[in-house]
């Protein structure tokens, strides 16, 4: 059987595990990872930070993005189109409207931007980089398309596994910041 048939059933298999067993986010942990994050993009000085307005059960960036647009940072949400596609990025300020898009995301009315930093959800992460989203392959689409761009996956350490399989088009993350740590994985290259 192709490499990529059984790492594309693993995945599926960690993907319904992780879903089924999803940690319950807390204030705290939600505060802290926010908290995290706030300061490692103080850091980075970023013009245009590609945020993620937050599907059920997951962590909540929206006090985050509240926080850059009024510290001066210009934020961007991804709008997701029909799959197999690349998401847009669009404009955020907190008078922009949202619209409910596909897979109950929603998305801002705003112009499309290109964010410098970029901050991806995930279901799943190891330590190598490796991420599991909900399947549709649509960072992993995306993210090629914005190779100045700092990669930034956030989640709870709880979504942490032993070993996610990587295929070839799946973008490993040098980066993944958690509500316990940085993570610095090994596939960081020649950032900070
Ligand atoms: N908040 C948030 N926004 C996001 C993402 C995300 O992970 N979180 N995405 C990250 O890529 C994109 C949307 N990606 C998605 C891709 C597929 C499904 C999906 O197939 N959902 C299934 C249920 C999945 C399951 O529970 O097994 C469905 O709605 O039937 C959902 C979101 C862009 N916006
Ligand atoms: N760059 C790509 N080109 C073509 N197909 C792709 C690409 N990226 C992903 N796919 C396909 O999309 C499907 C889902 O991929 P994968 O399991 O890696 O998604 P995911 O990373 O969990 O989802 P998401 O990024 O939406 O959170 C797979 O069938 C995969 O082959």
């Amino acid at each position: 059987m192709p490499d990529s048939i059984t790492s594309s059933a693993q995945k599926q298999r960690i993907r319904q595990a992780c879903l089924a067993d999803r940690p319950f986010v807390t204030p705290r942990q939600n505060r802290q990872l926010i908290a995290r994050l706030a300061v490692l993009l103080q850091s980075i000085k970023p013009n245009i930070v590609a945020a993620v307005w937050p599907l059920p059960e997951e962590v909540d960036l929206r006090p985050l993005c509240k926080q850059l647009a009024r510290a001066g940072y210009q934020v961007a949400l991804p709008h997701t189109p029909p799959k197999g596609q690349p998401l847009i990025f669009r404009c955020w300020t907190e008078t922009t409207r949202m619209r409910r898009g596909r897979f109950g995301t929603s998305f801002p009315t705003g112009r499309r931007c290109k964010p410098d930093v970029i901050l991806v959800p995930l279901v799943a992460f190891d330590r190598a980089g490796g991420r599991l989203g909900y399947g549709g392959g649509y960072y992993d689409r995306t993210l090629p398309l914005y190779p100045q761009a700092r990669l930034i996956g956030y989640g709870l350490s709880q979504q942490e596994q032993a070993h996610i399989p990587m295929d070839e088009h799946d973008q490993p993350l040098p980066m993944i910041v958690t509500d316990s740590e940085i993570i610095q994985t090994a596939s960081m290259k020649d950032m900070f």
